[in-house]
C-alpha cells in the first residue's frame, strides 16, 4: 500500500525547546534535527513526512487569533499534498488552539491532530516521541476528519479538550465527552469515527481578535468589579457561574448584566464545575440570568466557549443570530 503523507507544522512550544539562562526557548531547527536523528520515525510503518517550522517559533503563551489564522490559512495551502496534518503546538494554550481551528475550518475531510510534549524531545524521558509518533500514525492509519488533540495515549476532540495538569504527562482531559480514541496495545476507537477518504477544497474561515470578558464569580462579588469589566467596549462576556448555572440574585448586579445585554453584549453562562452542563431551569438563582439575557453554553469547555465567540464575531452576523448559534451545536463542541 502506498505510504501516506503527514505534513507537519511546528508552530513552537517545549518539544523542541532548548534549556536557556531564562528557562526553556524554543530553537530554529532543532525538532526538526531531532527527529531526522531518531530511527523510529523512518520506520516502514511510519507516514512519510515533511516539518516546516514556523518563523519565529513561540512559546504558545504567546499564541493569538493571528497566529491561528496563520495555522489555518498553512493548511489550506498543503490541504491537496497531504492524507493529515499534526500541529505542533506547546501545551499551555494547546486547547484554545485545538477549539479554534475546528471552528475555522469547513468540511473537513482529513484529520488534523494537535499535538506537544511537556519535556523537550531531545531530553531524556520526554513525552515529545510517544505523542509525535502516536499522532502521526494516527493521522495516517485511523482518519478521523476532526481537529483533535493527542497527549499521554488520548486523542481528544479538540474542542472538548483542555488543559487540566500543569506539570504532568496527563496534561490534557475532555471534561465531557470521552475521547475520540484511546492508544494502548492497540487503537481503540472510543467516539471517533474513521472518515472515507473524500477529495474536496477546504474552507477557512477568518478569525480576527474580539473584545470578549471572562467573569469568574465567587460569593460576595462586588458590583463595582462587574461593572468595571462590563464598561468596556465589550462584545460578548463569559459568566462563569455556580454549579449548574447560578447566580447571586442581588438586584444590582442582575440590572448590570440586564444593561449590557440589551446594549448587544452576548452573555454566556458557563459553569465553574469541571464536569456537567449549565441549566438555568434547575434553580430560582439561575433563571434570574436567564431573564436578565444570559444564554447557556451547555457543556462548553471555556476554550471552545472563547474561541467560538471569535469565530461568529468574526463574521458580520446579528447578534441574535449569535446568541443562537451560540447555543447551536457547530462542531461538536456542545450537547444541549
Ligand atoms: N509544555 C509546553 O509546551 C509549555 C510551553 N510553555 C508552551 O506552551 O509553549
Amino acid at each position: 500500500m502506498k505510504r501516506k503523507r503527514i505534513y507537519i507544522a511546528y508552530t513552537g512550544g517545549t518539544i523542541g525547546m532548548k534549556k536557556s539562562a531564562r528557562g526553556y526557548i524554543p530553537a530554529d531547527g532543532y525538532l526538526t534535527e531531532t527527529v531526522k536523528a531518531s530511527a523510529e520515525f523512518s520506520r516502514d510503518e511510519m507516514p512519510l513526512f515533511d516539518i516546516h517550522e514556523y518563523q519565529p517559533l513561540i512559546d504558545s503563551s504567546d499564541m493569538s487569533p493571528a497566529h491561528w489564522q496563520m495555522i489555518a490559512d498553512d493548511i489550506k495551502s498543503k490541504y491537496q499534498d497531504y492524507d493529515g496534518f499534526v500541529v505542533l503546538h506547546g501545551t499551555d494554550t494547546m486547547a484554545y488552539t485545538a477549539s479554534a481551528l475546528s471552528f475555522m475550518f469547513e468540511n473537513l475531510t482529513k484529520p488534523v491532530i494537535v499535538t506537544g510534549s511537556q519535556i523537550p524531545l531531545s531530553q531524556l524521558r520526554s513525552d515529545g516521541q510517544v505523542n509525535l509518533l502516536n499522532a502521526m500514525f494516527l493521522a495516517a492509519n485511523y482518519p478521523i476528519a476532526e481537529v483533535s488533540l493527542f497527549f499521554n495515549n488520548q486523542l481528544f476532540r479538540g474542542n472538548r479538550a483542555t488543559k487540566i495538569h500543569a506539570d504532568g504527562f496527563n496534561a490534557f482531559g475532555s471534561p465531557n465527552l470521552d475521547p475520540l480514541a484511546l492508544s494502548g496495545i492497540s487503537i481503540e476507537l472510543v467516539k471517533g469515527t474513521l472518515s472515507p477518504y473524500i477529495e474536496n477544497e477546504l474552507d477557512v474561515c477568518s478569525i480576527t481578535p474580539q473584545n470578549i470578558g471572562v467573569l469568574h464569580l465567587y460569593p460576595g462579588i462586588s458590583n463595582d468589579v462587574v461593572q468595571s469589566l462590563l464598561k468596556g467596549k465589550l462584545k460578548a462576556l463569559v459568566l462563569l457561574s455556580f454549579g449548574v448555572g447560578n447566580a447571586p440574585q442581588e438586584p444590582e448586579f442582575l440590572k448590570l448584566l440586564e444593561d449590557a445585554s440589551q446594549r448587544g453584549v452576548v452573555i454566556i453562562n458557563l459553569t465553574q464545575c469541571l464536569k456537567g452542563s449549565v441549566n438555568m431551569g434547575g434553580y430560582a438563582t439561575g433563571n434570574a440570568l436567564l431573564n436578565v439575557g444570559v444564554i447557556s453554553g451547555y457543556d462548553m469547555t471555556l476554550e471552545a466557549c472563547l474561541t467560538k465567540l471569535h469565530y461568529l464575531l468574526s463574521q458580520s452576523l446579528e447578534t441574535e443570530t449569535i446568541r443562537h448559534l451560540m447555543q447551536d451545536n457547530l462542531r461538536g463542541e456542545l450537547e444541549r
